[in-house]
């Protein structure tokens, strides 16, 4: 049967038909010890299956907003809270999974085993894990490289296999702070458009934390930009671009339009 959905050229998801979650923070407050105050009283909205950028400025507080989404830390007031609930049985989707900066590859495994390891600490049997790890890692484009070791890839090939490791639990919530920050343009670009790829095919809802005002335009349906600290929202924006994002995208317009407008924010914020 033809996928759902007006877009031909998009393979049929590989989702379960349940899609994302949907998050709600409400009044969220976080304050570190010593009185830095991060977040006081964040409120978002994120809808299931949405793909959304936060940008603000460096230490308002992105990192700390995710860490709690993912529940590696705890605020001190507010709520979270995602619908469909954030449970996982044995054959049912991971909830979330989180993809850093850095990409934190074993470097005595070997590209199949980094990508299979959550599969393993779940207790997948060997087979069933390395074919979905291997089938993820075709995904993202290094079907060919799956028994090499770290050591031996580029910084881009690392990130495609932290980045292949996180979706092969198929996550719900997808959680990246920075993932492509230390590449270089080209390469970035194309993870760019292969993580918009997979957000598409996979159905989940994609969190994504970026410095870069034309990565969160290109990548995201809606950006959130933030003050410094204490992070308030200063801009909460659909992005009015077309769902089919390609290179040519990034000379038009439109797209000149839109930075502007998260640039103007992004000031706005930081002069508070
Ligand atoms: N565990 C902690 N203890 C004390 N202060 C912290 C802790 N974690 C973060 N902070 C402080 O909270 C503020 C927000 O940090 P956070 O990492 O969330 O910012 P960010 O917006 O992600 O920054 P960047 O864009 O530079 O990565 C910073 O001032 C940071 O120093």
């Amino acid at each position: 049967m033809a996928p759902p959905g007006p877009v031909p050229s998009t393979p049929p998801p590989l989702d379960d038909g349940k899609g994302g979650v949907r998050v709600q923070v409400a009044n969220l407050r976080r304050t570190f010890p010593g009185g830095v105050s991060v977040l006081d009283g964040m409120t978002l909205d994120i809808a299931a299956g949405s793909f959304v950028a936060l940008v603000g400025p460096s230490g308002c507080g992105k990192s700390t907003l995710l860490r709690l989404v993912a529940g590696l830390d705890q605020p001190d007031a507010g709520t979270l809270s995602f619908s469909p609930a954030l449970e996982r049985t044995r054959d049912t989707r991971a909830p979330i999974a989180y993809v850093f900066q850095d990409a934190h590859l074993l470097p005595w495994r070997s590209v199949l085993d980094n990508a299979a390891l959550p599969l393993e600490l779940t207790g997948v049997p060997a087979t069933e894990r390395r074919e979905a790890a291997r089938a993820m890692l075709e995904h993202v484009g290094l079907g060919d490289a799956t028994s090499r070791y770290p050591a031996e890839l580029s910084g881009g090939m690392r990130m495609r296999v932290s980045l292949a490791r996180a979706l092969v639990t198929r996550p719900r919530l997808l959680l990246l702070d920075e993932p492509f920050a230390a590449l270089d343009e080209l390469t970035r670009n194309r993870l760019d458009d292969q993580l918009r790829v997979l957000w598409r095919e996979l159905g989940m809802t994609v969190l994504f934390v970026t410095h870069s005002l034309s990565e969160a335009a290109y990548l995201a349906e809606r950006a959130v930009v933030l003050s410094r600290r204490p992070a308030r929202v200063m801009l909460d924006h659909r992005l009015a671009l077309p769902v089919e994002r390609s290179a040519a995208l990034r000379a038009e317009p439109d797209f000149a339009r839109e930075i502007g407008l998260l640039h103007r924010a992004l000031e706005r914020g930081e002069s508070l």
